[in-house]
Formats: C-alpha cells, structure tokens, sequence
C-alpha cells in the first residue's frame, strides 16, 4: 500500500469530561492524552502527514513538544466535529495531498489504538473501492428506550456494531460526501455516516474494544489503570488538580 495522510480532529471542548481543559489535553502517564495519540501515527512509516484540527483559541497545542514537529499541520476546528475534519481535509490538500490519497480520520479522544489495529484496517481497505472504519461488534444486550424511559424493545445485536476510528476513506470521495451532507442538514457524527449517506456502504474492520473514546471521567480512570506504567501517584493526581498547561 501507498502512503496514508491523517486527520485528527481535536477542537472539542470535552464537555462531558468536567475537567479543567479540553479532554485531550488531560495528562495520562506523564503525557498529554492527545501525544498518545499522535504517537501511533508519527511512527507509522507510510505516514505522508498529518494535520490536527485545533479551536481557533486553543492555549495548549503550543506548549507540547510534539507542536514543532513539521510533519504536523494545523487546520482551524469547525463547530461540530464534521466541520473540524472538512477543515482538516482542505489543509491536507494545501500540504499537497490529492483526492485519490488514502485520509484516516482518528480522534484525538482515542490514545489507546494500537499499531497491530493500524495496519488491520490500511491492509484490509487498501484495495477496496469504498473505504471503511474500525469497529467492534456489540457484545452486551442492547435496549431501545421509549419515550417513558422505559424498555420499548431488546434489539438484534448480531447485527450490531460500535463505530469507532480511525475511519479510512480516499479524500476527495470523503470530502465531497461530507460537505453535501452538511449542506443537506445531516447529521454527521462519524465520516462514515457522511458516506452512507452519499450511498456508499463502508467496511467495517473489527478492531479492539478498548481503542476506547475517552468521554466521561470514568473512562480515563481506567485507561490510567491499563496503561503501562501508568501509576498515577497521589502527588500526579494534586498536580493535575491545580496544573495549568
Ligand atoms: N467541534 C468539534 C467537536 C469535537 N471534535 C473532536 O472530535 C473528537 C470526538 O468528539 P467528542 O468525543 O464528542 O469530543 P468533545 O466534543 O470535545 O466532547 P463533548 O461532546 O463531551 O463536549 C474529539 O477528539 C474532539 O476533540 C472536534 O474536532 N471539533
Ligand atoms: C467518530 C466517533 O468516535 C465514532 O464512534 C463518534 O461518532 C464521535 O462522537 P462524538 O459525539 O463526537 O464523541
């Protein structure tokens, strides 16, 4: 397979985290959350470049040390995540991508994917006309709630799957279908949600569970418990109270 170019979108504001800073910037393991991820890119040998999407105002992409690396470009985060990966997409092209090129769409939330799932989804899509994303089939029973709150019905869950990222598409194809779906009013949560609504049917690539999306507290506790090295002292846990990056 031929190079990969990849945008991370990372202008989120990390609402449900309730932290004092935008979640990729919370410390895990002695290091910004958003290094992590940035790490299993940086090393990949076929990486042509790299473009973060940060808020037009954010005060801490300067102070990381991998902010001076020139394989990293920037792109100015749009309102809602769709808008921070089009963003991201125009600046690849700037930085000399084309609309054959191979983009991977990672986010920033996710440090925990690993170099083995990298290379699943780039070997089993390099050849395939669509594109598609990591994902995880469903694993627990899954409900439909009805509008009192109430069970409504136990879903098919055979058929079910978590999507996560990265999501891999050729960037003209994944830029056209989501500046039309914005322009339609769709909703966009995933790129692939944009393509399914062009009328592409993306591969799913089953990928690990605990490539997890860091979205509430909980969820970096535990990455901290997973994570090699990862002993968060009482001492780390009083400085990230009163850090300020
Ligand atoms: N306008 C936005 C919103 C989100 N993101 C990024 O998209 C990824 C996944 O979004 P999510 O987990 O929802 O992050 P936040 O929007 O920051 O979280 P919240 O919804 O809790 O505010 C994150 O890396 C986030 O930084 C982005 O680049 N631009
Ligand atoms: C892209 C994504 O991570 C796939 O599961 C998810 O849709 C992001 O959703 P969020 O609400 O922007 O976190």
């Amino acid at each position: 397979m031929t190079g990969f170019w990849v945008v991370i979108p990372a202008a989120g504001v990390g609402s449900r985290m309730l932290a004092d800073r935008p979640k990729q910037y919370l410390p895990l393991a002695g290091r910004a959350l958003i290094e992590h991820t940035l790490g299993c890119f940086l090393s990949h040998p076929r990486l042509r470049g790299l473009v973060v999407s940060l808020a037009a105002d954010d005060p801490y992409w300067n102070s990381l040390d991998c902010a001076s690396d020139e394989r990293i470009g920037r792109a100015v985060g749009g309102s809602e995540r769709a808008d921070s990966v089009l963003n991201g997409l125009f600046r690849l092209l700037a930085l000399g991508a084309s609309d054959t090129d191979w983009v991977l769409v990672h986010d920033a939330a996710r440090p925990n994917l690993q170099r083995a799932d990298l290379d699943g989804l780039l070997e089993q899509l390099s050849r395939d006309p669509v594109g598609g994303l990591l994902a995880v089939p469903a694993k627990d029973t899954l409900k439909r709630a009805g509008a009192d709150g109430r069970v409504a019905e136990t879903v098919d869950r055979s058929v079910i799957w978590l999507a996560y990222t990265p999501q891999m598409f050729r960037l003209g194809m994944l830029r056209e279908a989501l500046q039309q779906a914005l322009a339609a009013g769709v909703r966009v949560t995933d790129e692939a949600s944009a393509m399914e609504w062009a009328g592409y049917a993306p591969r799913l690539i089953e990928g690990r569970a605990d490539n997890i999306k860091v979205t509430r507290p909980e969820d970096l506790h535990w990455l901290e418990q997973q994570w090699p090295g990862a002993l968060i002292s009482r001492e780390d846990e009083e400085r990230r109270g009163d850090q300020t990056v």
